[in-house]
C-alpha cells in the first residue's frame, strides 16, 4: 500500500553510508591520535583547548597523561561520547586544512545530494561525529568539480544537539526542530540497524545502507528491512511508496 506523504527531508549517517568505514577507522581515528601529544604539550593551558579539556571527566582533565591515555581507550573501542567526538572534530581541524584529510565518498553520493536538492527536498546529517566534525568532512571531500557539498545540507546533528543515534527519543527530538515536516516525510538511511530501528519507532521511515567494507548484516535483517546499496536505489522511496 503507498504512502499517502512523500519524502521531504533524507537525514544522512556519515560512517558506512556516504563514506567507507575504513576512513573513519583508518585515517580520521589515527590521524587525531597522531596529533594529540604534540596538541596536549603545547594547548595544555590554552582558553581555546580549555572547553574541550573540561569535558571530560575530572579524572581525565587533570593531567596531560592521564588524558592521552583515556582517549587512545576511548578511541580502541570506538566509544561514541560526545567529549571524545568533539575533541576529535578540533584535532581533524589541521588535517583537512593542510589537505592530508580529504573525505572519500562513495560514487553516488555528491550526484544525489545535488539531485535531491534539485528536487526540492531537503538533506541534513544526523552522525555521532560532532556538528563541527560533520561540516570539516563535507567541506573538504573528493567530489569534483565542487569539493564544498555544505551548501546543500540544511542541517547538522550529532549526539549533543539531538541524543544517542540508537533513541528513538532523538529522532523526536530533530523532528521537533523541523516542525514544517511530518516525521513520517523524513527519510533516515544508515548502515547501522539500531539506528534505523529506532528512527522507524520515531514514526520516520528509515532504510539500511550496505556499503563496501561495512560488516555483513545479519540474515534477518532484509527480510524486516529495506536494505540498499546505493542511493541510486532510491528513486521510488523519494517519491510515494510505504516505508
Ligand atoms: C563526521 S565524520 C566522523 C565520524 C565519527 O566520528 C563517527 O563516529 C561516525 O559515526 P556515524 O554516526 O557517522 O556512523
Ligand atoms: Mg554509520
Amino acid at each position: 500500500m503507498a504512502a499517502s506523504t512523500s519524502v521531504k527531508v533524507v537525514l544522512l549517517d556519515i560512517e558506512g553510508t556516504v563514506c567507507p568505514i575504513s576512513f573513519v577507522k583508518d585515517v580520521l581515528f589515527p590521524y587525531a591520535l597522531k596529533v594529540l601529544p604534540d596538541t596536549l604539550e603545547s594547548l595544555w593551558g590554552s582558553p581555546d583547548f580549555a572547553k574541550y579539556r573540561n569535558a571530560f571527566p575530572s579524572e581525565y582533565s587533570s593531567s596531560r597523561g592521564a588524558l592521552g591515555a583515556h582517549v587512545r581507550d576511548l578511541v580502541a573501542k570506538d566509544v561514541k561520547v560526545s567529549y571524545l567526538k568533539s575533541l576529535q572534530g578540533y584535532l581533524w581541524e589541521s588535517g583537512y586544512a593542510s589537505g592530508d584529510l580529504k573525505a572519500p565518498l562513495f560514487p553516488d553520493v555528491a550526484a544525489k545530494l545535488s539531485e535531491w536538492r534539485h528536487r526540492g527536498l531537503r538533506v541534513m546529517i544526523y552522525s555521532s561525529g560532532s556538528v563541527a566534525a560533520q561540516k570539516l568532512f563535507f567541506k573538504h571531500t573528493d567530489a569534483a568539480p565542487t569539493s564544498d557539498l555544505t551548501t546543500q545540507i540544511s542541517d547538522w546533528f550529532d549526539t549533543v544537539n539531538a541524543g544517542l543515534k540508537t533513541d528513538a527519543s532523538s529522532y523526536e527530538t530533530i523532528a521537533s526542530k523541523h516542525p514544517e515536516f511530518l516525521p513520517g516525510e523524513w527519510l533516515f538511511l544508515s548502515d547501522n540497524v539500531k539506528e534505523v530501528d529506532a528512527a522507524i519507532e520515531a514514526g520516520m521511515r528509515s532504510v539500511v545502507v550496505q556499503r563496501p567494507g561495512n560488516a555483513p548484516l545479519p540474515p534477518e535483517v532484509p527480510q524486516r528491512l529495506r536494505v540498499i546499496e546505493t542511493f541510486e536505489s532510491l528513486d521510488d522511496d523519494l517519491n510515494v511508496r510505504t516505508s
